[in-house]
């Protein structure tokens, strides 16, 4: 069986990460007024993702996308072309209305990952930025079309490239958003209690 293509920047080898790469400037697909968004620092937590939702370049049935502090997060030019794919989301994912290139997408509502901006890093004009370390949510191609015959040989593909396969997040990230919500669901039960205890 063929080698399936996965996505541009792990097809022929995923690029190393740079100690020095200090941030850089993603650019979307336009060749004219192209959205620039600044991002201070390296990213975070970069991963290969399934899901239906993160933007994938054409032909990729992956997606590579990483997170930043939203104060890290700035848009430099061209901004009236954003618009947000779905209100409704968790993550606001502001896309490119002419490329359809996904620029950044911040978490306000309360949740764990609140604070963070999902972005991806291939469209950074700068090499260096952290290399994916997992594939999350690799089950969810299949809702976008892959035949499910061809998932033996994505997942082995993935381990070959070090990427573990996941269908949810990492287990490091599930563990984090598990411990998250205990803490949460606590202070929730003991707001309420308190509140009982006062009426
Ligand atoms: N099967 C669904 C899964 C969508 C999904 O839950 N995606 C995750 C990962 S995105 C980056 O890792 C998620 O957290 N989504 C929140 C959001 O999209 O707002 C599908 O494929 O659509
Ligand atoms: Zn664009
Ligand atoms: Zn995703």
């Amino acid at each position: 069986m063929a080698t399936p293509k996965l996505h541009p920047a792990l097809d022929d080898g995923i690029a190393p990460t740079s100690p020095d790469f200090a941030g850089g400037v993603l650019v979307c697909a336009c060749a004219d007024r192209p959205v620039r968004v600044r991002v201070e620092g390296q990213v975070a937590h970069n991963h290969a993702c399934g899901c239906t939702k993160c933007w994938k370049p054409d032909g990729a049935i992956l997606s590579v996308v990483a997170v930043a502090p939203v104060d890290k997060v700035s848009v430099l030019e061209n901004g009236d072309k954003l618009e947000v794919v779905d209100r409704a989301a968790l993550i606001q994912r502001h896309r490119c209305r002419e490329c359809g290139v996904h620029m950044h997408g911040p978490v306000e509502r309360d949740h764990p990952f609140k604070g963070l901006s999902f972005l991806h890093p291939e469209r950074f004009e700068e090499g260096g930025w952290m290399q994916p370390g997992f594939a999350a949510f690799v089950s969810s191609v299949i809702e976008a079309g892959v035949d499910p015959a061809e998932m033996d040989g994505i997942r082995a593909r993935l381990r070959e490239m070090g990427l573990e396969p996941y269908d949810c997040l990492s287990p490091a990230l599930m563990d984090y958003i598990a411990t998250w919500t205990l803490q949460h669901s606590t202070q929730s039960a003991a707001q309420a209690a308190a509140e009982t205890a006062d009426a």
